[in-house]
């Protein structure tokens, strides 16, 4: 039997049924993309405290010991990226290390930045 699928325009939610099961899984990828407005991203940015926004990105800026640190704390950031599929924009200036996260495809800023901005929190923590 082919499955019924529904698609809200509310809320871009995407829901399909097949044999009484509710897959909702599609509404991750879609939202993921959607760019954020000046609302939803400050409202997201409360929850990142040394992070802010500027035009089209969300940005932070850490400082360490020295350039060899820095350079250190931006090589753990290409495994995560990668497995993402998304890349923040890096600038080293010596010991400071200030990262721009925008979703370039999207033009603008989306779930996947903050998804990111998750992810560097928890690699600063361990370091
Ligand atoms: C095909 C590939 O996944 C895309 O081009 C990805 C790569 N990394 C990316 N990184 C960022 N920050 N934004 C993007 O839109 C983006 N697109």
């Amino acid at each position: 039997m082919l499955p019924i699928l529904y698609f809200s325009l509310l809320d871009s939610s995407c829901l399909t049924l097949e044999k009484s099961n509710v897959i909702i899984e599609s509404k991750l990828i879609i939202t993921q993309n959607m760019v954020l407005n000046e609302t939803e991203v400050r409202q997201k940015l409360a929850n990142y405290p040394n992070w802010v926004t500027s035009g089209q990105s969300i940005n932070t800026t850490y400082k360490f010991k020295d350039f060899i640190q820095a350079v250190e704390f931006v090589n753990r950031l290409v495994e995560p990226a990668e497995r993402a599929g998304h890349h923040p924009d890096i600038e080293i200036s010596y010991n400071k290390v200030t990262i721009h996260l925008t979703t370039h495809d999207a033009g603008g800023i989306t779930q996947k930045d903050f998804d990111l901005a998750e992810e560097i929190q928890r690699i600063i923590k361990g370091f």
